[in-house]
């Protein structure tokens, strides 16, 4: 009998399922979109049964359209999106939409975290308290929504969600607790202290699990809704990032993964929880037991394109806007573009500046536009990088993942602005693929995730940076750079007064 493992990858614009073999081959792949909500200026949530309800069909096509038998799918396990507020009630009932990791309304409660714990809190956690993560959410549920809080018995992040609905059992993982900023990174467990000083209850936070630990089996309701058998099992799974890490074989500190998806990551592998870059990156947990990861992030990294898309290029699809954008000249005919769709989170944690084009100018057409978008979303990288820099880090290879990762265009240009090697995976499912080799190494098919990188994870084509191109880049990224400083307090102005007219 053939058997198979199942990685799900919960993302911000879709849900994608990836089943594979014990040799890592992708024998079937389903994904099924969902919107989301943005009511209002720095407002982003989702609905969780969308997400509950597309991985369910995503998993039924499998089952009815590519002919997987639902005996042979002996394990499930997940990457999901980070730091998501799912509350629920006592009988494990939604109360209200998600408030996702690109929800920015919580500059207030980020402020009051600052101010009652200041570097303390970076002690413990590993991280500052921004905007996107999870306990500023609860703390704004509490002082906005108390009829909601009142009725809150326990929260989740979003793939834990759909994991507790296919297994009865609430449980988040370690590398998606530490984006909670709940958790206390050195001891490896909930931080009493934060929750005392906050007054969130310990006993919503769910018990932790680490990723390639067994959650439980499928149940017979969700078998039933599914078609999956009572006899699957369900492994933790990880943040979407740890996971995408996983998938992109980063497993030791000379490497480092770029992540094109909504969102935009620099990774890197971290051995302890001993580096301190006193808040200025994110510090997690791993999804590899025992190992950590610092990441910088860029809130609109394909989103910014996918917005450009759908605002100005509807007819046509990414592979081929991209080329026609490939196809203007470096530098966008002195069009420059900066990410700031939704605010930003590395190096800026600033919620309310907004992005900009600069230099527009009549000779430029709408693929001008799009290749400053493409070129302004790697400067933010780059932006990041720098940070790694500073710090003394060094690394020689980018492995790059996520939709953007589709594009050779897009590789070949990482490879020029961050002046690295940069290397595609033969398949861009980083995420994806993580998830399911966590499952692989939770039912006990292989000994380790190293070992298990050594079949699942296939390098493809390495871009190397091209000496002319990466100097006429550098000048350009350091007027780039100059643009946040020179727009912030036009943009706070303009927030100040939209919010006034509301
Ligand atoms: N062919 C392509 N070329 C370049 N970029 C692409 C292409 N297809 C999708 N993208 C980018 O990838 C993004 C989606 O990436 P993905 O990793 O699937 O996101 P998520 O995991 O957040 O749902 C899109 O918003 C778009 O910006
Ligand atoms: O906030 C973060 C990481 O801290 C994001 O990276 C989210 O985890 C969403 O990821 P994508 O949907 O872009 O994959």
């Amino acid at each position: 009998m053939n058997e198979y493992v199942i990685g799900v990858d919960l993302g911000t614009s879709a849900v994608k399922v990836s089943a594979m073999d014990h040799d890592g081959k992708i024998v079937a792949q389903q994904s099924y979109g969902y919107d989301l909500h943005q009511p209002h200026p720095g407002y982003s949530e989702q609905d969780p049964r969308d997400w509950l309800y597309g991985t369910t069909i995503a998993i039924d096509r499998l089952i009815l359209r590519d002919g997987l038998k639902a005996e042979e799918i002996k394990g499930i396990s997940f990457s999901g999106q980070m730091h998501g507020l799912v509350l629920l009630d006592a009988d494990g009932q939604v109360l209200r939409p998600a408030m996702l990791w690109n929800d920015t309304r919580t500059t207030k409660q980020c402020e009051e975290i600052k101010e009652k714990m200041g570097e303390k809190f970076i002690d413990i956690t590993g991280n500052r308290a921004l905007e996107g993560f999870t306990l500023p959410k609860l703390l704004w549920v509490k002082e906005n929504e108390p009829e909601i809080w009142a009725k809150a018995k326990s929260f989740l992040l979003p793939k834990d969600y759909v994991r507790y609905v296919m297994t009865g059992k609430q449980a988040i993982d370690y590398s998606d607790a530490t984006g909670t900023v709940l958790f206390d990174i050195k001891k490896n467990t909930w931080s009493k202290e934060i929750c005392d000083e906050f007054g969130i209850p310990m006993s919503m936070c769910p018990p932790l699990i680490r990723s390639i630990d067994e959650a439980g089996t499928v149940t017979d309701s969700y078998a039933m809704f599914s078609g999956l058998k009572t006899t699957t099992k369900v492994f933790g799974g990880g943040g979407d990032n740890a996971c995408g890490a996983v998938g992109a074989g980063i497993l030791k500190p000379n490497m480092v993964m770029s992540s094109i998806g909504t969102s935009g990551v620099i990774l890197k592998y971290e051995p302890d929880a001993n580096v301190n870059y006193h808040g200025a990156l994110q510090y997690e947990c791993h999804a590899i037991p025992d190992t950590y990861y610092s990441m910088g992030v860029t809130l609109a990294a394909g989103h910014s394109l996918n917005w450009f898309k759908h605002t100005f290029v509807k007819d046509e699809d990414f592979t081929a806007m991209v080329n026609k954008a490939a196809e203007r000249p470096l530098g966008a005919n002195g069009l420059i573009f900066t990410p700031y769709l939704v605010g930003e989170r590395t190096p800026y944690a600033d919620a309310d500046v907004r992005g900009s084009f600069i230099g527009v100018d009549s000779m430029q057409n709408k693929y001008d536009f799009v290749r400053a978008v493409i070129e302004g979303i790697t400067f933010s990288f780059r932006d990041i990088l720098k940070i790694y820099d500073q710090h003394g880090q060094d690394f020689d290879t980018v492995v790059a993942i996520g939709g953007g990762a589709k594009s050779a265009f897009w590789l070949q240009l990482q490879a020029n602005i961050f002046n690295k090697k940069v290397v595609s995976l033969t398949n861009e499912q980083g995420p994806g693929l993580g998830a399911a080799m966590l499952a692989a190494v939770g039912l006990g098919w292989f000994d380790s995730l190293q070992a298990c990188a050594k079949k699942f994870v296939h390098f493809g084509k390495a871009y190397e940076p091209q000496s002319e191109i990466v100097k006429k880049y550098d000048e350009l990224y350091k007027i780039y750079h100059r643009i946040y400083d020179q727009t912030k307090d036009l943009s706070h102005d303009i927030m100040k007064l939209r919010n006034s007219w509301d």
